[in-house]
């Protein structure tokens, strides 16, 4: 079992390594907000990532609450990978939630309820317990065996100190079950908190460091407690609003939270919720962390949700709403009106709009660069020039996806760096929507449904870059 969710991680954290934005850590800027010009993955795009870090900075002081951000510009220009960018320079304590637009519509609930659900995932709750714990080294563990098997239940006693103090406390059956089940003898430190009497194990104490027994990768050793055996603490928890929804919504529970599978929560349980944490902040138990929620391709919005985001952001405890388009004016969905990026003018009215600029020839080298270096490919400088090259004359995607269909032909004649050759194999394998385009405009009536008329297609469609 413990092998089996052992390879099940290692999975997952390849996929996340070479996701298309895995390679992006940061914005890349210096202390004074000035952006490096390669830093943290991030290349170019200089003016855009300056305003971001000042949106960042924002936000972090808490100024920006219920005001949103527009990132405009073509495609792949980097729109999203600043979004990312934004994310990993918040920290994780800060919630980060985002979503495509088009992912809203679904049978499954409404519209609004999935906006819902997804402002409130990037809503933070921080909050505050005091709790009393036992924290020490176990000086001796001495369990009392019942002379009958089965004739009264388990007792026993537990001594522990910390630098300045002994104390022995009595156990019961479950105190014994727990220590048990955490393998807990002398020599290591623990920490039991009083009122659930969870057991956890902190390490090993510095004075047993020489002993044989506890020599073993994993172990931890940790200085002896000082101070009182028995101290109040503070622990702070960290939830998104949404998690609290769904522990809460009783047609649900918490189980929802692993399957994905809410479905639509009542709006009474988001009240009653609502009015709790309010209690808690006047209490001064919880903190509100507004986070940031981050919609792509908010074009796919209709006129209803971008009323319901028009309303959202006035709440008080609104995330800030980072939103993205590749869209120019357009035709807002479920209207007959056309608007600028396909968002209705007042909304459009509270946004602080970013532009991104196409990238130049150099930018597009180092990004490149970057993506060879993130997934691992070996290749000539003549083999990236000529990439590069493909980058400018089609697009920044289209040569990303080539990186590693050309590691694969390299891999395949036994070469251990890509080369010219490799380059031109793949370009001449997949076609770049250029290319695709010509392609179907030369053999439109072959295909089924064809609408376009001859001489609609992009003039320059015709690419000869590699014959
Ligand atoms: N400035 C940059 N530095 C490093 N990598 C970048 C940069 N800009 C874009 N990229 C990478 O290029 C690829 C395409 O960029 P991205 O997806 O962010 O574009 P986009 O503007 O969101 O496009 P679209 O409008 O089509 O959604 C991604 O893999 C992204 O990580």
């Amino acid at each position: 079992m413990a092998d089996l969710k052992l390879s099940e991680t290692r999975d997952l954290t390849r996929i996340e390594r070479i996701g298309a934005h895995s390679h992006i850590r940061g914005l890349g800027l210096d202390s004074a907000l000035e952006p490096r010009a390669v830093s943290e993955g991030m290349v170019g795009q200089t003016s855009a990532r300056k305003a971001a870090g000042v949106i960042l900075q924002m936000i972090k002081e808490g100024r920006i609450a219920g005001r949103a951000v527009l990132i405009a510009g073509q495609p792949g220009t980097g729109k999203t990978a600043i979004a990312m960018g934004m994310a990993k320079s918040l920290g994780l304590e800060t919630p980060f939630a985002m979503i495509s637009a088009s992912e809203i519509f679904s049978l499954e609930m409404s519209k609004t309820e999935a906006l819902m659900q997804s402002f409130r995932k990037a809503i933070g709750v921080r909050i505050k317990e005091e709790t009393e714990v036992i924290e020490g080294e176990v000086v001796e563990v001495q369990i009392d065996r019942p002379a009958v098997a089965g004739a009264a239940l388990k007792t026993g006693k537990l001594t522990m100190k910390t630098t300045e103090m002994e104390g022995v406390y009595d156990l019961g059956a479950k105190m014994i079950e727990s220590l048990g089940k955490e393998k807990v003898q002398s020599g290591d430190v623990i920490a039991i908190d009083k009122p659930s009497g969870k057991v956890t194990k902190l390490g090993r104490s510095f004075s047993r460091s020489r002993d044989y027994d506890a020599i073993g990768p994993q172990v931890r050793f940790v200085q002896c407690p000082d101070g009182e055996l028995q101290k109040r603490k503070e622990i702070v928890h960290c939830v998104t609003l949404h998690e609290i929804d769904v522990i809460n919504s009783r047609t649900q529970g918490f189980l929802a939270l692993f399957t994905g599978d809410t479905g639509e929560i009542r709006a009474e349980v988001r009240e009653q919720i609502d009015t709790k944490v309010a209690e808690w902040r006047e209490e001064g138990k919880a903190e509100i962390v507004p986070g940031v929620l981050f919609i792509d391709e908010v074009h796919m919005l209709d006129i209803e949700c971008f009323s319901f985001l028009n309303r959202a952001l006035e709440n008080e405890m609104a995330p800030i709403v980072v939103v993205a388009t590749n869209r120019g004016i357009t035709t807002i969905r479920g209207t007959n009106y056309k608007s600028p990026h396909g968002i209705p003018i007042d909304l459009l009215d509270r946004l602080l709009i970013i532009t991104t600029q196409p990238y130049t020839k150099d930018d597009i080298g180092k990004i490149l660069d970057i993506r060879c270096q993130e997934e691992d490919v070996e290749m000539a400088e003549e083999a990236k020039a000529l990439l590069t090259h493909i980058g400018v004359e089609t697009s920044l995607r289209y040569a990303i996806h080539l990186i590693t269909a050309a590691a694969l032909a390299c891999q395949k004649r036994k070469g251990k760096v890509v080369e010219n050759e490799d380059i031109t194999r793949v370009y001449n394998l997949f076609l770049d929507v250029k290319r695709s385009t010509q392609y179907l405009m030369e053999y439109q009536e072959q295909y089924m449904f064809s609408e376009a008329s001859i001489g609609d297609g992009d003039e320059d469609g015709t690419n000869a870059m590699l014959s």
